[in-house]
C-alpha cells in the first residue's frame, strides 16, 4: 500500500509493450483512478516548446515541472482531457517527437524530484493504477501490486506502427525500431530511476499475448492479492 492505505497497483514498462492500454482497462476494471505518469514527463517536453526552453537547460526544465499548470478533465466517454496553460494538448503530447523529448527531460533527476509528489498524490481511494517506468521503484514502492510489462522491440515497433496506420498516418517500421531501440536505450541506461523491475514485481513478456490476455493475466495477480 502506499499514501496511507491507499492500494495502488503499478504497471512499468517499455515504450509500446501496453502498460496504457492494459492501465486503462485495469481502472475501468477495478473502477480505481489511474496515473499516466508518461503523461507528465510529455507535458514538461511540450511546455519547453512551448516556452522555446532548449533540452539542454536543465534549470529552466526544472522550474517548468515544479509549475506545470496542467489539468486532467474526465470526460464522459470515459476519456481524459489534458490542458496545459489553458490549451488542449490531449493528442498534442502523443506524438513521437514529444515522446522523444520526454525521454530527454526524463533523465534529468531535479525533473523527477520536481513530479514526485504531483505524482503520489494521485492515489486516492479507493485505489490506482499507476503507469510508468519507475512506479514500482521510486513512485510507489511500497504498492499492493506490481506488474511489469515487456515485449521483443520488433513487437513493439510493429504495435505502435499499426497504431499509427489505424489512425491514417504515415510511418516507416524502420524508423520506429530504431526509435524505440533509442528510447529504451535512454530509458534504461539512464543515472536516476532507470526503466526496470522492481525486485518484488511479476514480469509478464507480452510478445506472444493479445490484450484480452494481459489483462486477464492481471487480473489474476489482482485477485490473488485480494485486491478484488
Ligand atoms: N498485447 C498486445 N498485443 C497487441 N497489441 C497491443 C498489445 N498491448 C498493446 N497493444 C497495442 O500496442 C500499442 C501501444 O500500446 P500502449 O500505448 O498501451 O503502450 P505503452 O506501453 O503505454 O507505450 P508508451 O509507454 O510509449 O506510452 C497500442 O496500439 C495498443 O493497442
Ligand atoms: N514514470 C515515467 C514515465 C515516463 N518516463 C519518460 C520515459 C518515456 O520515454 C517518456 C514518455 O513516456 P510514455 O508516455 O511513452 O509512457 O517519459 C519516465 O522516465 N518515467
Amino acid at each position: 500500500m502506499s499514501n496511507g492505505q491507499v492500494p495502488v497497483i503499478t504497471v512499468d514498462g517499455p515504450s509500446g509493450s501496453g502498460k496504457g492500454t492494459i492501465c486503462q482497462l485495469l481502472a475501468r476494471e477495478l473502477d480505481w483512478g489511474l496515473l499516466d505518469s508518461g503523461a507528465l514527463y510529455r507535458l514538461v517536453g511540450l511546455a519547453a516548446r512551448h516556452h522555446g526552453v532548449e533540452l539542454d537547460d536543465k534549470e529552466a526544465l526544472v522550474v517548468l515541472a515544479a509549475h506545470l499548470d496542467v489539468q486532467f478533465i474526465a470526460t464522459e466517454d470515459d476519456t481524459v482531457q489534458i490542458v496545459l496553460e489553458g490549451e488542449e494538448v490531449t493528442d498534442a503530447i502523443r506524438t513521437e517527437a514529444v515522446g522523444k523529448d520526454a525521454s530527454i527531460v526524463a533523465a534529468i533527476p531535479e525533473v523527477r524530484d520536481a513530479l514526485l509528489e504531483r505524482q503520489r498524490a494521485f492515489a486516492e481511494e479507493p485505489g490506482l493504477i499507476a503507469d510508468g517506468r519507475d512506479m514500482g521503484t521510486v513512485v510507489f514502492p511500497e504498492a499492493a501490486l506490481k506488474i511489469y510489462l515487456d515485449a521483443s522491440a520488433d513487437e513493439r515497433a510493429v504495435r505502435r506502427y499499426n497504431q499509427l496506420i489505424n489512425k491514417g498516418l504515415g510511418a516507416s517500421l524502420q524508423a520506429i525500431l530504431e526509435d524505440i531501440q533509442a528510447r529504451d536505450d535512454r530509458d534504461m541506461n539512464r543515472a536516476v530511476a532507470p526503466l526496470k523491475p522492481a525486485a518484488d514485481a511479476v514480469i509478464l513478456d507480452t510478445t506472444k499475448m493479445s490484450i484480452d490476455e494481459v489483462l486477464a493475466a492481471v487480473m489474476d495477480e489482482a485477485r490473488h492479492k485480494g485486491l478484488r
